[in-house]
């Protein structure tokens, strides 16, 4: 049977408890502002008013996947950078990226059963077996998998390369539709934890290393945009694209952290401005509806 948006909020209940008034995904994290400016390039390339090249306003929200509001930050899990931004008309574009280059299901089925295979048994804990299973028959389970078994969590939410994963289409300046992905590619460099860090199990570090950084001026991160070829995936978010011709787009800027600005947004990553389209990903196409259901419930108290 197809999955229906809210087996996700169930099943994540079943997971992580449920906590009243939050999000049912990526429950932890840390609001954030700053602007946005497109390149030289990006702006001769593209009339989307995203890429006008003047700055434009953003509300940010970094965070841990998963509904568990209490994570330790040493967790073996994607981190989130959700952004949105208002363009000069009043419209929005939202993105809400992962610092892995591959989802965890090439489809929301996949996911779901991933998901569901996960939910802790009587005693409270995971069946590994039982998840080591649902992989072993659903391979494209793996990548996301091996990608966080092989790398270890970020260091700081500011030393994180985030993964916009989906494909989009940008119309160009010639009217073509072009097939592209992109990445946010951090200024401050990419780090991880170390071994000995993970060890110290320190839970709560993020924010407050976010918010260090910021006082030393703004954090930043190029938007790099892939180009796909015919041969590029378009609607498995389980695939990474082999390494393609980019464009640097524009820097997004972090200059503030830790106010309550992100706390009634809904990063919906459908909501795209003028020349942007999403493609007909599957899981791309679910998460408006398992966003909203989520939205109205924690507005609500829920
Ligand atoms: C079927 C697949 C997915 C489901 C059911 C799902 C579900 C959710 C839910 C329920 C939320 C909380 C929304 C809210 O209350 O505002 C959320 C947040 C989030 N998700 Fe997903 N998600 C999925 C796939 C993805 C993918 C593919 C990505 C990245 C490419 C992603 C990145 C994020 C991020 C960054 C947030 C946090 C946004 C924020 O800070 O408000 N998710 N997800």
């Amino acid at each position: 049977a197809p999955a229906q948006p809210n087996d996700f909020i169930e099943v994540f209940a079943k997971i992580f408890g449920e906590h009243k008034g939050i999000r049912k995904g990526h429950a932890k994290g840390v609001c954030a502002t700053g602007d946005f400016t497109a390149s030289a390039e990006a702006t001769a390339r593209f009339d989307a008013a995203l890429f006008s090249g003047s700055a434009i306003p953003v509300s940010y929200r970094f965070s841990l996947a998963g509904g568990n509001p209490a994570a330790p930050d040493y967790a073996s899990s994607p981190r989130g950078l959700a952004a949105q931004f208002t363009l000069a008309d009043g419209s929005k574009h939202n993105i809400a990226t992962l610092t892995t280059p591959v989802f965890g299901a090439k489809d929301p089925e996949n996911f779901l059963g991933l998901l569901q295979a996960s939910v802790p048994s009587a005693d409270g804990k995971p069946d590994i077996a039982k998840i080591q299973a649902f992989r072993t028959a659903h391979p494209d389970t793996q990548p996301q998998a091996q990608w966080l078994a092989a790398n270890p969590p970020p260091w700081s939410y500011a030393t994180a390369e985030y993964f916009g994963i989906h494909t989009f289409y940008l119309v160009d300046k010639g009217g073509e539709k072009v097939k592209i992905r992109w990445h946010l590619q951090p200024k401050d460099g990419v780090k991880g934890l170390s071994a000995k860090e993970i060890a110290q199990q320190n839970a709560d570090f993020l924010d407050g290393r976010l918010k260090q950084r910021l006082a030393d001026g703004a954090v930043e991160f190029d938007w790099i945009i892939s180009f796909g070829e015919a041969a590029d995936s378009e609607n498995d978010p389980s695939v990474q694209w082999p390494a393609r011709p980019t464009l640097n787009a524009g820097t997004l800027r972090i200059n503030t952290s830790g106010d309550g600005s992100c706390v009634n947004i809904n990063f919906d990553p459908n909501v795209l401005s003028g020349g942007f389209s999403a493609s007909d990903d599957p899981v791309l196409r679910m998460r408006s509806p398992a966003y909203a259901i989520s939205f109205g419930k924690r507005l609500s108290g829920q």
